[in-house]
């Protein structure tokens, strides 16, 4: 009867309204990725957009431009609008219909953040990124999070789908064609904004950047710094198999854990978040190889703060930590500045800088 006793729970005090409201906001929280995943699968922002209107649009007329061929609920369409209007995807427009009967009609744009997911002419958006992330297979890694705190030696993704995600990836040209597509929504954004405020690539001839995709940040460090005369494009041999050829870049297959092509600078972002701390050193190791004394390792990495908070900066490097330890590696990781530090003395490198610009980004400099 005692030990029965001992094992009830008991609360001091009810929880508030607003705790039973936040949790409640929390337990519901797939509601929004999904939703997200249901409008760009649906290209609502392309709908929208039209050419740059961004005429405020209701659900049925939005709906008769993504289905063209007639079909649909426009009803529900205008509930995942409204959701995701709440996290600032789209703008809510409430006009007054024409008839006297004091009817509103809903009608919706897109808002900055909403605007990100429009295709742009060189058919790039943040679209395929959250395509990506919504597979089935990677979905299936979710349910088995706790797992990665009971066994951090098998990432969910291998114990759901049997192998690590980048093979499996490579078994699948639609897979890693998405990836491709996603990398480059996300970077081309990204380099356009370092471009502009770093120099680092100021006295570069070759520049090798390791695990580059489809080679959009060589393309576009190329063009910004005609100096930079050579880009080695180095990834596995299936991903540069489908790049596309850039002036002045060469393509080449290989396994950065074995060996790194050489340079005078290696470029190389986001890549040491998704392997483990010896894994990094090894790749870090091979960058130091292949570079010349006094060349830098030029890495962009999510850089986590010290400090937990509720910035949506702070919020969007926490969850983005999540999935890499969901889908690439249960002890792969976004790191702190000083964890990265530690990672480049550990591989040799003697000068560490990292260089705040963008707000997911850090530009980390790391000399020989
Ligand atoms: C998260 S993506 C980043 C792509 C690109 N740097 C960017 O930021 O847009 C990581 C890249 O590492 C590549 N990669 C994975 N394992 C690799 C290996 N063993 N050797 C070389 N590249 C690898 C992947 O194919 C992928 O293109």
């Amino acid at each position: 009867m005692e030990n029965r006793v001992s094992h009830v729970i008991t609360t001091a005090e009810q929880p508030s309204n607003e705790a039973r409201l936040a949790i409640l906001e929390l337990a519901n929280m797939i509601s929004v990725p999904m939703s997200l995943n249901a409008v760009v699968r649906l290209n609502v922002p392309d709908a929208i957009w039209q050419g740059g209107s961004n005429t405020p649009l209701s659900a049925s007329a939005i709906l008769a431009r993504v289905l063209p061929d007639g079909g649909g609920d426009a009803e529900n369409l205008q509930r995942i609008l409204r959701m995701l209007t709440s996290y600032g995807v789209f703008a809510e427009h409430l006009i007054k219909a024409d008839d006297d009967g004091g009817s509103q009609q809903r009608k919706f744009s897109l808002t900055e953040i909403g605007k990100t997911l429009v295709t742009d002419q060189n058919g790039l958006s943040y679209g395929p990124y959250i395509l990506q992330h919504h597979q089935d297979v990677l979905m299936g890694a979710w349910p088995m999070v706790h797992e990665a705190v009971v066994d951090p030696t098998v990432e969910p993704f291998v114990k759901v789908n049997g192998e690590p995600a980048y093979e499996y990836y490579g078994k699948k040209p639609e897979m890693n064609g998405l990836m491709q597509r996603a990398m480059s929504g996300v970077s081309v954004p990204f380099m356009k904004a370092i471009l502009d405020g770093y120099d680092g690539f100021e006295g570069v001839g070759r520049l090798v950047d390791v695990g580059g995709s489809a080679g959009d940040c060589l393309r576009m460090i190329l063009q910004k710094h005609p100096s930079v005369r050579e880009g080695i494009n180095f990834d596995l041999p299936e991903v540069v198999a489908k790049a596309p050829t850039i002036a002045g870049v060469s393509h080449v297959g290989g396994d950065m854990f074995k060996s790194i092509p050489s340079g005078d600078a290696i470029f190389m972002k986001w890549v040491l978040s998704t392997w483990t701390d010896s894994e990094c050193k090894l790749i870090m190791e091979n960058c130091y190889k292949a570079l010349p004394v006094g060349g830098k390792l030029i890495a962009c990495e999510p850089v986590l703060p010290t400090k937990s908070d509720d910035s949506r900066r702070t919020r969007a490097l926490l969850e983005n930590d999540i999935f890499v330890m969901t889908i690439y590696r249960a002890k792969g990781k976004n790191r702190t500045e000083e964890e990265l530090r530690q990672l480049g003395l550990s591989a040799g490198f003697s000068h560490f800088r990292p260089i705040y610009i963008d707000y997911f980004y850090t530009l980390l400099e790391f000399q020989k």
